[in-house]
């Protein structure tokens, strides 16, 4: 990459040369000796930029640099290249880069929308999942078409990879102050613009954290085995130190293991198999750089679409503290399948909804074989994946990884184990799960009538580890967050919309994630609440692509804000800041509720999750909690009611807000019928058409009077009553919505702190502190006084 005529060399970890040099007056630090005069122009570069050399294993990871000057200018490093050396592409080539292939993808999201197929029913997770942006990472440099020793290089290395590891680790533990050193070096290197088409707050933020890298600690991480690029990367992150499920896990994936990793949401999963996977890709294709390229280096499979986009955002954001990166393509739908096959041709890492995957390698032969050579798959949030509509793709996709290659010669053994490492992850696995998979091989069928266990479990004997897997549980005991508080607010099954209004108004400025069942719920509860002055955002799976996508990034905007979904948003989102989730149906298994309530007290955070139970709920929901929490203490003497808590909420408070609840659900009501009228109407009429009959919709609905018997006729006749309500009623009922929000609700403590349907907490808080504040009052002391 750098002539033969510029042999200076200059370590990586070049803090020392530069302190050396701490006293020159102009700084130049590693000169370039007599030949500096024939240099042509120079000019100053990221020090990203930079193409570090490997100087082999035996010299315990060095790196070496040509044709650089390092200069100090005042209290800054900086980095000297002649201009028609630079051959790393440079920060703001890479951003070109970046912009143009995110041109593209705005086109092809352009198209996306026009094209958007209907999704079908249900919002099980994500059956043949077919829209998303389908967005593509940064792509790498000056290794695609290299022609070189990819087999060997390519080659498990699982044997000998331990000793390197071992003699890497003593080499870097001995050079842990240079490695600091080289972060110091980096500090004046402009930050590379932050991850395009993020979606998530906490990446935002984490692209923010400027200020935390130059102060960052990297000691911890250094600890784990990773090569100074990856620290560099990661320090950019902002991360001073790995989470433990980091800490655990990516020393035995670095050294070649299987691993089954379970940790409590939000506890950093991603990263914990990101950074391996971005460290072997450099170590693949990086440190040699003539290996030519063979096909994506990890698969990485995710149950829901926003997922799969979250995932690569946070894989991206780790690559764009790299000078070089791997192309990083999420495969989830949106694009045309040519576009993605293409895409997935030149992808390094491949995160993907298993249905869309199958989709485009199914029958893709060439494809499918770049894929039998891949080095990681990773399954994420692998119970849910397993679980639903996905697990024939899932199966379908693990069968075409272990196809053999016919072009390979058939010498091979039958029985040879794939060259890949498999990492699983999850919040929640069974906690039989270890001991079912040692008995590996006579496991259940995955027929129809097979439990989810019995799938997953046989999935999991699909999944071909190489060896047994290390199961790695970092918090056995508990599986919720530890900033977590639970609580349970009883009221009868008719009252959950005015309870949740309630428990909204007397815990306003909190964002809100608020839990349904159904995708109807999700439909009603959203205009109900923005009725009454909410701000009120939906998610399900029956929303186009954009408007899922849409709604996660204005709820991560604003702090105000409340999200209706359905459990499509329960896994693995990470969404900065959720205070608080609410579960306006009492979730159907334990590990929804973990995940549900896993969406807020992420990290080091706390939150709170409550439920709407009606009477007859309280009991199973107690039960649930229970088998939660069962292995907390591993004894059965706590009290179930010690981990949910009762929260008791004034009855007489709900009354006086029931007026204005029910004010705007009729309105709510009858907009939906109108629209499910009009749709239903004109189907009706398009049916008649293609019968050659007339259309008379009192006939085709059964209207006339009497005609409501039957199941769902009441519901029938409701929604008719609303269709049929004329303009100036709905005017009239809007009238009265906006003077019941204007007038002044008694909350137990005084009317005047009420007003539009918000507590004026701040106004109540003074009086508070004042002493001048009686009565019960609801979120004064952390959410529902839970004392955070
Ligand atoms: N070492 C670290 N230090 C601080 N924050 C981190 C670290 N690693 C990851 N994070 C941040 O923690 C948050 C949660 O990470 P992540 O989404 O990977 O959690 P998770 O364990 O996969 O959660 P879930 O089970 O809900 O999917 C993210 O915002 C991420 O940026």
């Amino acid at each position: 990459m750098v002539p033969p005529s510029k042999k200076r060399k200059l370590q990586s970890v070049a803090a020392p040369a530069a302190k050396r040099n701490k006293n020159s007056a102009k700084g130049a630090v590693a000169k370039s000796g007599s030949k500096s005069k024939a240099n042509p122009a120079r000019k100053l570069v990221d020090v990203a930029s930079l193409g570090w050399q490997s100087v082999g294993e035996e010299f315990g990871g060095l790196e070496v640099i040509e044709g650089v000057d390092v200069v100090r200018n005042g209290g800054t490093v900086q980095f000297l290249v002649a201009e028609k050396q630079q051959q790393q592409p440079d920060s703001s080539d890479k951003k070109q880069r970046q912009g143009a292939s995110k041109q593209d993808d705005r086109a092809d999201e352009t198209q996306d929308a026009v094209d958007e197929p209907f999704e079908g029913l249900g919002d099980g997770p994500v059956e043949g999942e077919d829209v998303d942006s389908g967005e593509a990472g940064d792509s790498k440099g000056g290794v695609e078409g290299q022609s070189g020793k990819t087999k060997a290089a390519g080659k498990d290395r699982a044997g000998g990879e331990k000793k390197d590891a071992d003699k890497k680790q003593k080499a870097r533990n001995s050079n842990s102050k240079l490695a600091t050193a080289d972060k110091e070096l980096q500090k004046p290197a402009s930050r590379k613009q932050q991850q395009q088409g993020n979606s998530f707050d906490a990446l935002v933020a984490v692209g923010d954290a400027a200020a935390a890298e130059e102060e960052a600690d990297m000691g911890a991480w250094v600890e784990l085995n990773l090569s100074t690029r990856i620290l560099s990367a990661i320090a950019k992150l902002g991360f001073a130190k790995p989470t433990l499920i980091q800490e655990k896990t990516i020393p035995e994936i670095l050294a070649g293991e299987d691993v089954i990793g379970k940790a409590q949401t939000g506890s950093g999963k991603t990263l914990a198999f990101g950074i391996p996977i971005v460290e072997k890709w450099l170590e693949l294709y990086e440190e040699k750089r003539n290996v030519k390229r063979e096909g994506p280096t990890a698969v990485v499979l995710s149950p829901t679409r926003e997922l799969a986009k979250q995932l690569s955002d946070h894989i991206k954001a780790l690559c764009d503290g790299l000078p070089t990166a791997p192309y990083v393509c999420t495969v989830t739908g949106g694009l045309s399948i040519q576009k993605q096959q293409r895409q997935l041709e030149k992808a390094d890492i491949v995160i993907a909804t298993p249905g869309r995957l199958w989709e485009v390698l199914d029958g893709d032969m060439s494809l499918q074989n770049s894929f039998t050579k891949i080095k990681f798959l990773v399954v994420d949030e692998a119970d849910r994946l397993f679980k639903a509509g996905q697990f024939k793709e899932a199966e379908d996709i693990i069968g075409a990884l272990d196809r053999k290659d016919p072009e390979a010669g058939d010498d091979d053994d039958d029985d040879e184990l794939p060259p890949r490492q498999t990492l699983v992850f999850s919040a929640t696995f069974d906690k039989n799960l270890q001991s079912k998979l040692a008995g590996r091989g006579k496991g259940p069928k995955a027929g129809s009538g097979s439990s989810d266990e019995e799938k997953m479990e046989y999935l999991m004997k699909c999944l071909k580890f190489r060896s047994e897997p290390k199961f790695i549980d970092v918090n056995p005991v508990s599986q919720m967050a530890t900033g977590l508080k639970e609580g349970l607010i009883e009221c009868g099954a008719m009252e959950k919309d005015l309870y949740l209004y309630t428990v909204l108004v007397l815990n306003p400025g909190k964002r809100t994630l608020v839990f349904t069942n159904s995708i109807s719920a999700v439909r009603r509860l959203t205009p109900l609440l923005q009725n009454l002055g909410l701000s009120v955002l939906p998610l399900h799976s029956q929303m186009i692509q954009k408007a899922r996508l849409r709604s996660i990034e204005r709820f991560a905007a604003s702090k105000n804000s409340i999200l209706v979904a359905t459990d499509v948003a329960a896994r693995g989102l990470d969404i900065k800041e959720v205070d608080q989730v609410l579960h306006y149906h009492v979730p159907r298994q334990a590990d929804t509720y973990i995940h549900r309530s896993g969406r807020t007290a992420r990290g080091d955070r706390t939150g709170v999750s409550v439920i709407l139970c009606s009477p007859e709920e309280v009991l199973p929901t107690r039960r649930l909690a229970g088998k939660v929490h069962a292995e907390r203490d591993g004894s059965t003497s706590l009290k179930r009611e010690h981990f949910i808590e009762t929260l008791s909420i004034d009855r007489k408070i709900a009354q006086r807000l029931k007026s204005r609840v029910d004010l705007a659900k009729r309105i709510a009501d009858a907009v939906l019928a109108k629209e499910k009228g009009h749709s239903e109407d004109q189907w009706l009429r398009n049916a008649a058409e293609e019968l050659g009959v007339d259309y008379d919709s009192e006939e085709f609905d059964g209207s006339a009077p009497g005609n409501w018997g039957g199941r769902g006729g009441g519901r029938k006749k409701k929604e008719k009553e609303a269709r049929q309500l004329s303009k100036a009623e709905m005017g009239a009922l809007r009238a009265q919505l906006r003077e019941e929000l204007s007038k002044r609700v008694n909350l137990g403590v005084s009317e005047k702190y009420i007003t539009g349907g918000r507590v004026d907490i701040g106004a109540l808080l003074r009086e508070k502190e004042k002493g001048t504040v009686g009565g019960l009052f609801l979120g004064g002391d952390g959410l529902f006084g839970m004392n955070l």
